[in-house]
């Protein structure tokens, strides 16, 4: 059994022929795209057994997830040896449900990764004391990259204007459900010594101290030569020009425009203001949403 890739070209695994209410389903109360992540697999999640050494990345969608395989690959090979030129992506809920066989059989370290709620996250890897990287953003420019994921992959509906992708992800009608779900559950996992919130934010500012940081945490031991040459191989620009090796003709899609600050040219004042009356009744005094630093990148 393998893992679906990026590059399985069957026209329903890429979206064609089917409506926009066919690509995304409820489950659980949360909506998923029903072609990434098969509500079969959803239902078999818990069966995955964690293990100490995986290495776990959680991110809500747009916080910067492939940005972080990218590094948490190089830095596993760096130190390891281990191959890790997989071009699966290592999303536990995404794939045929046989692919779980292939996590099961995958040797140690384990690269692995979600954009579920931490609530729906399989227990054993909280049993396990897995340590997980979560990553977020700040929430303008991950709802904007979101509303371009949504118009540019086939694999999520594409009919909604702007406007109704804005009140939808305020409302937490999108796939994966909502940015504030999400973040306010990390703010409650917050002290865990085996969790480590980034942001996308810092990591922009200077990702060899954000590479240095997460493979400490992870417990594994790079060289400065080694931290410096994986930040120089995982900028934006270097990613991108790799993006159609790696993501299979997707690259562009997902590795868009990879800035800080790009909700200014979408967001409409009356957006931005209801931004921030949310943000502010719900993360505001938080100390996530401290890290989100939102007064710099969404004011
Ligand atoms: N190396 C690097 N540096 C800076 N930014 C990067 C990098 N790689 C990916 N990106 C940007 O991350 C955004 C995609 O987020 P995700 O990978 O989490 O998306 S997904 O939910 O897994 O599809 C998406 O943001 P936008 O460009 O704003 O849309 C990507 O461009």
């Amino acid at each position: 059994a393998s893992g679906r890739t990026f590059s399985d070209k069957s026209p329903r695994h890429c979206g064609k022929g089917m409506s926009d209410e066919e690509k995304i389903f409820t489950y659980n109360g949360v909506l998923y795209p029903s072609i990434m992540c098969p509500e079969e697999t959803l239902k078999r999640l818990d069966s995955i057994q964690a293990r100490e050494d995986d290495v776990m990345l959680v991110a809500y969608p747009k916080c910067g997830f492939n940005w972080m395989v990218g590094v948490l690959r190089k830095i596993i090979g760096e130190a390891t040896g281990k191959k890790m030129d997989s071009k699966t992506p290592p999303l536990i809920e995404f794939s045929a449900p046989e692919y779980l066989k292939v996590i099961e059989q995958d040797p140690s370290p384990r690269l692995l990764g979600t954009h579920i709620h931490p609530d729906n996250i399989p227990a054993s890897f909280f049993e396990k004391k897995t340590k997980m990287l979560v990553v977020f953003r700040n929430p303008k420019d991950t709802l904007v990259s979101f509303y371009h994921f949504y118009q540019n992959n086939p694999v999520l509906p594409s009919g909604q204007s702007w406007e109704t992708f804005f009140s939808n992800f305020m409302s937490g009608e999108v796939a994966w459900g909502s940015y504030f779900e999400h973040a306010k559950a990390w703010e409650k996992r917050m002290d865990d010594p085996n969790i480590m919130v980034v942001t996308y934010e810092e990591l922009k500012e200077d990702l060899s101290m954000g590479v240095r940081n997460i493979s400490r945490f992870f417990g594994f031991q790079l060289t400065e030569e080694q931290v410096q040459q994986i930040a120089e191989g995982s900028t934006f620009r270097a990613m991108r020009e790799k993006s159609n090796d790696s993501h299979a003709g997707m690259g562009k899609v997902f590795f868009r425009k990879g800035e800080v600050g790009d909700w200014k040219n979408n967001f409409t004042p009356e957006q931005s203001q209801k931004m921030d009356e949310v943000f502010k009744a719900e993360l505001e005094g938080t100390r996530l949403g401290a890290k989100l630093n939102y007064q710099k990148y969404c004011q």
